[in-house]
């Protein structure tokens, strides 16, 4: 529930026709019976109340968000916890957004413009594993000294989803010469979205475009990294349920004439998202039956390849960019360990400045420990919610 909607509870309670259970772990969250859907109500759509899991719930809540922090979360969409996120920042501070997904990102800003919570927030499409650009601190914009061709550069106005027909021609066009996944690391990110108090107004290009020296980062980068990774979702209840709802048996059938006609690339150009399609594959038996060893071991091979690398690049570069002194979590809401503690031992084992921290809140919370000491697991028969992984790291001085 939205902070301050609590006095409001009885009314909210009176139009969604059900009693919210306080769920005593996590303060500001209540549940909801399954049968009961919240997304017509008033409540929802103005904001006062949203669906997230709570084991995601926690995972935010270890960065221990408050007012004044400059928040980066490097797998945004579709936006739950960076929703989360703006509701803890409360007047000052900043949250980015970053996602390779175009669309994904573009159904977080319309969520963020309905419940107006994007005040603060920008979102760019751009790869995780590269991006760059520092937070926008109020005391380093003022540091730092205007030439004379900034001064002529042309700056942010407010944002407006009616861009001029050129300007949107010319992004298209970009886009089109640009693969979905594949975002180039020499073109600058993608600025889909920006709030009127997120900093980014009144800026010359060059200065929103300005990356972070490693040195810079210690003192000017991020406060608290949020690193969501990609992963194979085996662990998502609400994401094995929609494939259940979708049919299996369809679904299998067009996965199964793309893997005979050829291979990998055919079946990730398929219409799912690309992570429904690793879900759908990772997840379904019948599937992985009807297929021939050799397949198998071949998506099997390209899971641990693709998901170990993207998740490890992930985490570092999140890394590269927080602050000294600043938290980071790690979280993916697979329950497998190659992609969970062997990803933090590995992390670890190149890092001598990141430090693994006690989740100390966790103490009263239903979850289990990961394989690693520090690290949690929060799964269905535990704690009722999904499947979720979080380490929580800190970066110490070199
Ligand atoms: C588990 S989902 C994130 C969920 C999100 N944190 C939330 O609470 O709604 C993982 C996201 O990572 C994105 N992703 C995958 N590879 C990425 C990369 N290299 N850089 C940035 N985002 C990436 C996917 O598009 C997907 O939206």
């Amino acid at each position: 529930m939205k902070p301050g909607s609590e006095a409001e509870i009885e009314g909210i309670e009176a139009e969604i026709k059900c009693k919210l259970e306080k769920v005593n772990w996590l303060p500001g969250f209540y549940s909801l019976r399954p049968d009961i859907l919240i997304a017509n109500s008033k409540s929802y759509l103005d904001g006062k109340i949203y669906g997230i899991d709570a084991a995601s719930g926690a995972a935010v809540s270890v960065l221990n968000i408050s007012p004044g922090d400059h928040v980066l979360d490097l797998c945004a969409a579709p936006g739950a916890k960076l929703c989360m996120m703006l509701d803890l920042l409360g007047d000052s501070g900043s949250v980015t957004g970053v996602d390779v997904a175009r669309h994904r990102l573009a159904a977080c800003r319309t969520m963020l413009q309905k419940y107006s919570l994007g005040d603060r927030c920008r979102l760019f499409v751009a790869d995780g594993t590269t991006f760059s650009l520092a937070p926008l601190r109020v005391d380093s914009r003022s540091r730092s000294c205007e030439s004379s061709f900034e001064e002529k550069d042309e700056r942010f106005r407010e944002w407006t989803s009616r861009r001029p027909w050129k300007e949107r021609k010319r992004a298209a066009k970009a886009r089109e010469t640009m693969s979905l996944q594949s975002v180039t690391t020499s073109e600058n990110p993608e600025l889909i979205f920006y709030g009127r108090h997120s900093g980014v107004v009144g800026l010359s290009k060059n200065k929103l475009y300005k990356t972070m020296s490693d040195l810079e980062v210690s003192s000017c980068g991020y406060d608290k990294v949020l690193v969501d990774a990609e992963c194979t979702h085996d662990g998502s209840v609400k994401h094995i349920q929609k494939f259940e709802n979708w049919g299996w048996t369809t679904l299998q059938r067009r996965v199964l004439d793309a893997v005979r006609t050829n291979s990998l690339t055919l079946l990730q150009a398929m219409p799912f998202f690309h992570h429904d399609l690793y879900t759908y594959i990772y997840c379904s038996q019948g599937f992985i039956s009807s297929c021939s060893s050799f397949t198998v071991l071949q998506f099997s091979k390209y899971f641990r390849l693709c998901f170990r690398s993207s998740q490890l690049k992930l985490l570092r570069n999140g890394f590269r960019l927080l602050k000294v002194g600043g938290l980071l979590v790690y979280s993916t809401c697979s329950l497998t360990v190659a992609q969970n503690e062997d990803i933090v031992e590995q992390f670890l084992k190149e890092n001598a400045s990141a430090e693994l921290q006690e989740i100390n809140e966790a103490e009263e919370w239903p979850c289990k420990s990961g394989r690693i000491p520090k690290t949690l697991r929060f799964d269905p028969l535990t704690s009722q919610t999904s499947g979720l992984f979080v380490a929580k790291f800190t970066k110490l001085a070199a």
